[in-house]
């Protein structure tokens, strides 16, 4: 059994009373693993015909599902290829609550390591765009990593603060998520550190930091969109107290009733001091009444305010001769050329997503669908390309089946002998694009990045 904090049980009795032993008995059972299918790349169907993982639907994510955690499903080349995201169950419901439509503008205000934004851009299948943001910037790389991961093309990746972004965005977006940090109760069976780093302090800290996020995300929303706030903690001051400061200060906001999947339990009026009956249309997961962890979900509706207006962006044209060594790799390798707002940060090509405004002076982690680098006289395709195509949009594929001994090699960075066009080649498992490869008289050099080779 984890050892919890004295204030933390002591507090939670005196919150759940006769629920509380029912509660704390969950810390003793094992806690349940999850993958969500990338929908961007595969349809559910066609994978689980392929996955040799035994997997069980979670009620509240279409693509969620429960695996067994011998599965180990992190060390599988459909990882690679970016055909599944190990999340959280729980964690699944927030993207299904924020129910993004493809088309929309939507922002992803804390969003490392990407879970919920990788969610949301499957949701969004390729139209519309994402502002996924990170303030800390180890993070922020990991999340850009995986969103280059999972072959998102319209996305782009910030390190900044929510008040930075709200000088820029206001009444911007259709849907804004504000996954905040918290004091993480909900995570004490999964990680230790939460455990070790919560104090009654800590929980009050949090709830001042939240209702900052939260004032600057409500600036970032578009009259009539939506703000989805989640913790994955328990404390009321976390949760339906923040809503309750949040709605009294923001009157244009109204909390929204959601689909009552099986497990979900209300907020709980009762743990607030207004005790507004409204704060039940607020979610709470509790890991002793459903498969995951504990998290907490409320849907907000703005209803007034000002939509800003969309002053069309003019951004620096790109050298044409940076254009011409990417037409002629396009040309050559791709039957579909990607085609859209072309921006060069340094030596590297990108598409920004339609729509976007000026970066200009924010920290930009990723503008959009990195194409690749522009070297001498030549042009060179980023491995985010590699994951954004289908095999069918390459003139030139290798195709491997995921148990073979040429797989592993790819993975490791080895150059493997097989029969294959001279040139770029998209290196596919069971049919899915997992990087590039160069070949020359039958010998495939090694493109896969060096920091994501399997040691
Ligand atoms: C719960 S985590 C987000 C998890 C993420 N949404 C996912 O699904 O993978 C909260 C994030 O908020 C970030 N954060 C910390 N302080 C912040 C602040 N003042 N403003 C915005 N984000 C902050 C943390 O670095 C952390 O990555």
């Amino acid at each position: 059994m984890i050892k919890l904090p004295h204030d933390f049980t002591n507090k939670m009795k005196e919150l759940l009373g006769e629920e509380y032993d029912e509660f704390i008995k969950s810390y003793d059972s094992p806690r349940s693993y999850g993958l969500r299918i990338n929908t961007l790349k595969i349809n559910i169907d066609d994978f689980l015909k392929i996955t040799p993982f035994n997997l069980e639907g979670i009620p509240w994510a279409e693509e969620g599902f429960y695996y067994a955690e011998d599965d180990r499903p992190g060390k599988h080349p459909h990882h690679e290829c970016g055909l599944y995201y190990i999340q959280e169950p729980s964690a699944m419901a927030a993207g299904t609550l924020l129910a993004p439509q493809p088309g929309e503008r939507v922002l992803d205000l804390c969003a490392a390591p990407g879970g919920k934004s990788t969610h949301i851009a499957s949701k969004l299948q390729g139209q519309g765009f994402l502002l996924s943001n990170e303030i800390n910037q180890s993070r922020a790389r990991v999340l850009s990593q995986n969103i280059e991961r999972m072959g998102i093309k319209n996305c782009v990746v910030t390190n900044e603060s929510p008040g930075r972004l709200a000088q820029r965005f206001k009444g911007y977006f259709h849907r804004i998520l504000v996954d905040a940090p918290c004091s993480g109760e909900g995570m004490f069976r999964k990680d230790e550190t939460a455990v070790k780093e919560w104090s009654l302090e800590n929980v009050l800290h949090c709830a001042i930091r939240q209702d900052e996020i939260l004032d600057s995300a409500a600036e970032m929303l578009m009259p009539g969109g939506i703000l989805l706030y989640s913790t994955c903690t328990f404390s009321p001051e976390e949760n339906e107290k923040t809503i309750e400061k949040f709605l009294k200060k923001h009157s244009e906001f109204s909390i929204q009733e959601v689909h009552p999947y099986t497990g979900f339990e209300s907020g709980r009026p009762e743990w607030s001091d207004s005790r507004n009956p409204k704060l039940r249309r607020s979610i709470r997961l509790w890991p002793h009444k459903l498969r995951g962890e504990g998290h907490f979900i409320a849907v907000l509706r703005k209803t007034d305010g000002e939509d800003s207006p969309k002053p069309k962006v003019k951004r620096k044209q790109v050298d044409k001769q940076y254009l011409k060594d990417y037409y002629d790799f396009a040309n050559k390798y791709l039957n579909i050329v990607p085609e859209g707002e072309f921006i060069i940060f340094g030596d590297n090509l990108y598409i920004v997503p339609e729509e976007m405004l000026s970066l200009d002076g924010l920290r930009v982690v990723r503008p959009g669908l990195h194409l690749g680098t522009i070297k001498k006289n030549r042009f060179e395709p980023s491995h985010a390309l590699a994951l954004s195509l289908k095999a069918s949009e390459a003139k030139n594929n290798v195709f491997l089946d995921s148990s073979s001994k040429e797989t592993l090699l790819y993975l490791k960075g080895e150059s493997i002998k097989l029969q294959c066009s001279d040139g770029w080649n998209l290196v596919n498992v069971d049919g899915y694009s997992l990087g590039w490869g160069k070949a020359v008289s039958g010998t495939l050099k090694n493109h896969y990045p060096k920091g994501l080779r399997w040691v």
